[in-house]
């Protein structure tokens, strides 16, 4: 069986407590992977801070390393694929396209190590400042901790990792407790790829002990997490002055407007609101849909979810595989029971089998519903009538998040009044929530986290902002 070390300093370091790593949908052992004790996780951070003040490799290698990782993970394609499907459940189908966005993301991030750059301020337009020249230059953070969630295990963990070391950064990586063994091999591409000791470090382990103590240790410069909103909250309020990026949950809507392409909605919607089982940040979770059209649609959604295929992930044919736990797939199950006691109407759905849970469909929902109001993250979506548009604004906004939203409709006037009313990171018109490209700005805004991500926006997040002045008749 493959065992897994953490990874310190250069060299991959067996600590004497191991964790097995299971098959999401047979429950059988993978892998075991080494959980890190509080002095392994601090020789990881002093790890990072000697890189880090060592300073950044030059740009050019940084580039070099980050393509040459980039060319090792496409490489590398099934086996990642096989890995995601099997210790997260994610189909292999999505698994796949999964590591060919990671591939994008090294790339966008190695080309954005050549581009990082500071602009002239005009500092002598100032009284007194007549013989200044002075200019920004963007200066690398120092040590950027990662703690990565388990449904996108490689290309969220590329989203922090990647612009981290573009910017010049060293990183200590915690991926979830569920999802290792990506993450390990994540590693092990970079290295590799010509990754020099200390700038990456990787350290498993329970989020409750490990992330604690990387929460506490000073020498780390900036936390970028994506995860829960409760454990975002914990770091906010744990990291004191130090940067944080938090990319948090979302219950998204989408409003379906009298004048969409139905079908095209409707497929969509499907699409998106079961990808991974539901377990997606941004997945389609509220569908507000004009009364006119309000039967028609339902009829097409449901059509297209019971056409998924429920089952084994690493069947290539599989649509919808297990959730992450049995408990999690237990949580959902009482959310749609609570749902119906309540009145709401199940249109498809709301069975489970262990960690598998029938894509589900229901109607005259409450807003204060769980299944409504919280973030469900299981494959349940929601299908809401409105009469006015402003309506369909003001319920999609009734709501703590604000990551990402849809609206289909014909009329760009209602697109537009729609963009910029809905309170959100994102609107995608004519698509669901749940569109991203990784070049894109993303993340959220009220209880969806603060900052971006994306490579370009991640590096400006990961650097500091100097101004040099030069004084040009020196010391006179
Ligand atoms: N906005 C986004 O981009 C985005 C993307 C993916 C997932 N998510 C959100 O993530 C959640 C699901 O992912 P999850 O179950 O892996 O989330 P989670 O919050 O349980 O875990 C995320 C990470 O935090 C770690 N962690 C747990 N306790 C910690 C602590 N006390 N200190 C520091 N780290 C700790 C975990 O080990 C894991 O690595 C959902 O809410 C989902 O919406 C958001
Ligand atoms: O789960 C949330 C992710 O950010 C969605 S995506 O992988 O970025 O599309």
């Amino acid at each position: 069986m493959d065992r897994y070390g953490i990874f310190v300093d250069g060299s991959w370091q067996e600590t004497g407590e191991w964790e097995d790593v299971r098959n999401k949908f047979t429950g059988e052992v993978l892998a075991r992977v080494s959980v890190a004790s509080r002095e392994d996780v601090a020789r990881a951070v002093r790890a990072a801070r000697l890189a880090a003040d060592r300073g950044p490799l030059p740009a050019y290698q940084r580039y070099e390393i980050l393509l040459r990782a980039r060319d090792l993970l496409t490489e590398r394609v099934e086996d990642f694929a096989r890995t995601i499907a099997a210790e997260s459940g994610k189909p292999l189908k999505e698994a796949r396209v999964e590591v060919s966005r990671a591939v994008q993301t090294l790339t966008l991030s190695g080309e954005e190590a050549k581009r990082i750059h500071g602009e002239g301020v005009p500092v002598e337009a100032a009284p007194g400042a007549e013989n200044r020249l002075a200019f920004t230059i963007r200066a690398p953070v120092g040590v950027v901790c990662a703690i990565s969630p388990f449904n996108f295990p490689l290309n969220l963990a590329a989203h922090k990792i990647a612009p981290a070391l573009a910017a010049g950064n060293a990183v200590v990586h915690k991926p979830a407790g569920t999802t290792p063994l990506t993450a390990a091999k994540l590693c092990q591409v970079l290295v590799d790829a010509g990754l020099p000791p200390g700038y990456l470090n990787l350290v498993f382990g329970p989020g409750a002990r490990v992330g604690d103590w990387l929460l506490e240790d000073p020498e780390i410069d900036m936390y970028t997490f994506t995860g829960s909103p409760a454990i975002g909250e914990r770091i906010k309020a744990k990291s004191g002055l130090r940067r944080v990026t938090l990319e948090l949950g979302n219950n998204s809507a989408v409003i379906v407007h009298k004048d969409a392409e139905l079908a095209t909605a409707a497929r969509l919607s499907a699409a998106r609101a079961f990808a991974n089982a539901g377990q997606v940040c941004i997945s389609v979770q509220r569908i507000y849909v004009q009364k006119d059209i309000l039967d028609a649609f339902s009829d097409e959604l449901v059509r297209a979810t019971q056409a998924l295929k429920v089952g084994d992930p690493l069947d290539p044919g599989t649509d919808v595989g297990p959730m992450i736990s049995e408990a999690e797939a237990a949580r959902a199950e009482d959310w749609v029971h609570e749902a119906v006691e309540g009145g709401a109407k199940l249109l498809t759905g709301g069975t489970r089998e262990g960690p598998l849970f029938q894509p589900t469909v229901l109607a005259d929902v409450h807003a204060s519903m769980k299944v409504v109001c919280n973030e469900v993250f299981a494959p349940v979506v929601t299908v809401i009538r409105y009469d006015t548009i402003d309506e369909a604004i003001e319920a999609v906004n009734d709501s703590h998040y604000g990551l990402q939203a849809g609206i289909f409709t014909e009329s760009l006037e209602v697109a537009m009044e729609a963009a910029r009313r809905i309170r959100v990171g994102g609107v995608m018109v004519n698509d669901t929530s749940s569109f991203r490209a990784d070049l894109m700005p993303y993340g959220g805004v009220k209880g969806s986290g603060m900052g971006r991500e994306g490579p370009k926006y991640a590096v400006e997040e990961m650097t500091d902002l100097k101004v040099i002045v030069l004084n040009l008749k020196g010391a006179r």
